[in-house]
């Protein structure tokens, strides 16, 4: 097999073989073999590609692309696409065989993460009498019951990093910032002090009188708020796992599936409400849920939640619908990104707060081999598709190794999705046009193999732990960087291995440098030819410097001095004064999901959106809804027996 497509877009770096500094990359064992579509002599760009009646040379790429890259010259590309398969196959068998080295089914799921993988993170604290960290839960004092679920039901031999510093800082009731990187068991780590908190109380609702049905409000006392109806699911699940036979009650309220259903939950009585926002709102202002009594609030995926356009919604639910103040409640926001402005807005929720950062925060974790390729926009399709192919011939495309391909558009998910589907690879999508019952569904077959290839939209970026998630593609890179790092998160996750390869085109020049210093942090070799796109991007290389990587310290440690290092390791560079608000207030996130399509400001339609009309199931999860009302589907028997609640439903209890 050989490299030969990659000469330099494939700086390769090992798996988890950490006794391989000496690797000698493939293609330069090789070095007579030329790329595909790498022309000899001076131009590599295509230029040179006949008018063959095709127009402007759908391959030829020197006009649009300017020059740069790999681009492949149309003959070049033509023929080679003709040649048999094997030729092909070798084409892409560097990716391909790059799967063979992640680790897809956990052997022994009792072993749970591998910590090893976590021994060197860097971790550092700030704010005042910061509490120590712990080596093991049995040094915390978690109750028996949970102690219990965790280590019989979870199988959670040992807590991770952000576990270990995040507990006891919580457990003390302390107000904490968060940020720990993608897959490292951040969910646990405010679940298990609220859990705690609550059984605390003595006053779980189990405990209580039986509600008078219809006629009561519940009075949670925690509330976690998650920016996407499919995060908000995943935390209710694991917080129903965690609670497991201790009385802790734990409800749901998200978008898109029927009100009715999670209203007649709050009857039970609710301890701990996992919501999104909208939806939130709507039960307050039907006076189904008071939020006076809240002891606890933890925003997942804070940056996101406090982002632009959504911030006045939250700042809405936590200042203006009764909920104590800081300092009556405990607050925590947790997110493997954190960019200094987003942080200087939430400290406006805080009280004499912990900073906690647990690895190089906004970056991605080392667990993940990322790749970039050059494609040129009109090859994307072709590409993936050999790539697809080298990878079901390796057996790594199946229920066990799941492929997510993150597109711009919701359009362009469901035209891939089709595509793929037409040349024999399964496929479901999940974006914000789809109705929940669709996207739980979607989510389900992807899950369980049927369809082992996801096309997603951002919706799927932030959150989602599924297990065995291969390979995750950028078939179009996001324009900001926090957002590549989310994605590619989805696979790499509890100390396993996973792979990303991004698909790179002269139109993703605004994110080359971030993207270049991601990868370097993260010890991945970024390829050489980046560099012309980072030198030619000045303005990317603003905007995304004062996105998250580099407002990943405590903002307050330019003018506070108590800051300290937990640890010998801890790292303490600084990444320059973030300008976050200044730069993003332009163009957003112009992916559809999270919009930026309007004006500069607009979220889309769906779950950040701006509602449109207010009443649409696509409407309502996040920000400014009127009225607030969400997707109520019009008969249960449309959901045809695939319906959230049978995904929802975990057995737990
Ligand atoms: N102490 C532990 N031991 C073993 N596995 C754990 C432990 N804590 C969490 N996990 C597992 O690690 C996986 C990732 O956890 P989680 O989803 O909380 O990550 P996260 O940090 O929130 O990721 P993201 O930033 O993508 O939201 C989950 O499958 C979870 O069950």
């Amino acid at each position: 097999m050989s490299y030969s497509y990659f000469p330099e877009t494939y700086a390769e770096k090992p798996v988890r073989q950490p006794g391989r500094s000496n690797y000698n990359p493939p293609h330069l064992r090789d070095e007579n073999i030329k790329p595909f579509g790498y022309q000899t002599g001076s131009s590599r760009t295509g230029s040179q590609a006949p008018n063959n009646g095709r127009g402007r040379g759908r391959y030829g790429g020197g006009g649009r692309g300017g020059g740069r890259g790999f681009v492949p010259g149309y003959n070049e590309v033509d023929r080679q696409f003709r040649e048999p398969y094997r030729r092909t196959r070798d084409q892409y068998d560097a990716l391909a065989e790059k799967l063979n080295e992640v680790e897809l089914v956990d052997e022994n799921p009792s072993m749970g993460i591998n910590f090893d993988a976590y021994e060197d993170i860097p971790v550092e604290t700030s704010g005042s009498d910061v509490p120590k960290p712990v080596n093991t839960f049995s040094e915390i004092d978690l109750g028996e019951a949970l102690n219990d679920n965790i280590r019989n039901r979870c199988k959670y031999v040992k807590p991770t990093p952000i576990q270990r510093h995040a507990i006891p800082v919580a457990l003390a009731g302390r107000d904490l910032m968060a940020c720990a990187q993608t897959g490292s068991g951040k969910t646990a780590a405010f679940c298990f002090p609220i859990i705690n908190g609550v059984l605390k109380s003595q006053s779980p609702a189990a405990s209580q009188p039986a509600f008078r049905r219809r006629e009561m409000t519940a009075h949670p006392l925690a509330l976690i708020l998650s920016p996407t109806r499919e995060l908000c699911c995943q935390i209710h699940e694991e917080a129903r796992k965690f609670c497991y036979q201790t009385g802790v009650r734990v409800a749901v309220a998200y978008g898109g599936a029927p009100i009715g259903s999670q209203l007649r939950s709050f009857e039970k009585g609710v301890d701990i409400l996992v919501a999104t926002p909208g939806r939130l709102t709507d039960v307050i202002e039907r006076s189904k849920v008071s939020l006076t009594r809240i002891k606890y609030l933890a925003l997942d995926e804070a940056d996101r939640m406090l982002d632009m356009g959504f911030e006045p919604q939250i700042r809405k639910i936590v200042q203006c619908l009764g909920m104590p103040p800081p300092g009556r409640r405990q607050t925590m926001l947790f997110s493997a990104t954190f960019p200094e402005q987003i942080q200087r807005l939430a400290s406006d929720f805080l009280s004499n707060y912990v900073f906690l950062s647990v690895g190089r925060v906004g970056s991605s974790t080392d667990l993940i081999l990322q790749k970039v390729v050059y494609v040129d926009d009109m090859e994307k399709q072709d590409y993936l598709r050999n790539l697809l192919h080298e990878q079901k011939a390796k057996g790594n495309l199946g229920k066990n190794a799941l492929t997510l391909v993150f597109v711009e558009t919701k359009r362009g998910a469901e035209s891939l999705k089709h595509w793929l589907c037409q040349i024999g690879f399964p496929a479901s999508t999940i974006h914000g046009d789809k109705v929940q019952f669709e996207r739980e569904r979607a989510l389900q077959l992807f899950k369980n193999g049927v369809t082992p290839i996801l096309v997603a939209t951002d919706v799927a970026s932030r959150g989602l732990d599924i297990p065995r998630v291969a390979h995750v593609i950028n078939f179009d890179l996001p324009k900001d960087i926090d957002s590549y790092v989310h994605r590619i998160g989805r696979t790499g996750r509890a100390g396993k291995s996973g792979l990303a390869t991004a698909f790179f085109s002269a139109k993703n020049a605004s994110i080359a440098k971030a993207l270049s210093e991601v990868m370097k942090e993260a010890h991945q070799e970024s390829p050489n030819w980046l560099a012309q796109y980072i030198d030619g991007s000045s303005c990317g290389d603003r905007r995304y410097r004062s996105s998250s990587r580099f407002g990943g310290r405590d903002y307050r440690s330019s003018t506070n001095s108590n800051s300290y290092s937990a640890d010998n390791n801890s790292y303490s560079t600084g990444y320059g004064a973030a300008d976050y608000g200044g730069e993003n207030g332009g163009s957003g996130y112009g992916s559809a999901d999270y919009g930026g399509a309007t004006g500069g400001s607009g979220y889309g339609s769906a779950d950040y959106g701006e509602a449109t009309g207010g009443s649409g199931y696509g409407s309502a999860d996040y920000g400014g809804a009127t009225g607030g009302v969400d997707y109520d589907p019009p008969a249960q028997a449309e959901y045809g027996g695939h319906g959230y609640e049978s995904i929802v439903a975990g057995g737990w209890e």
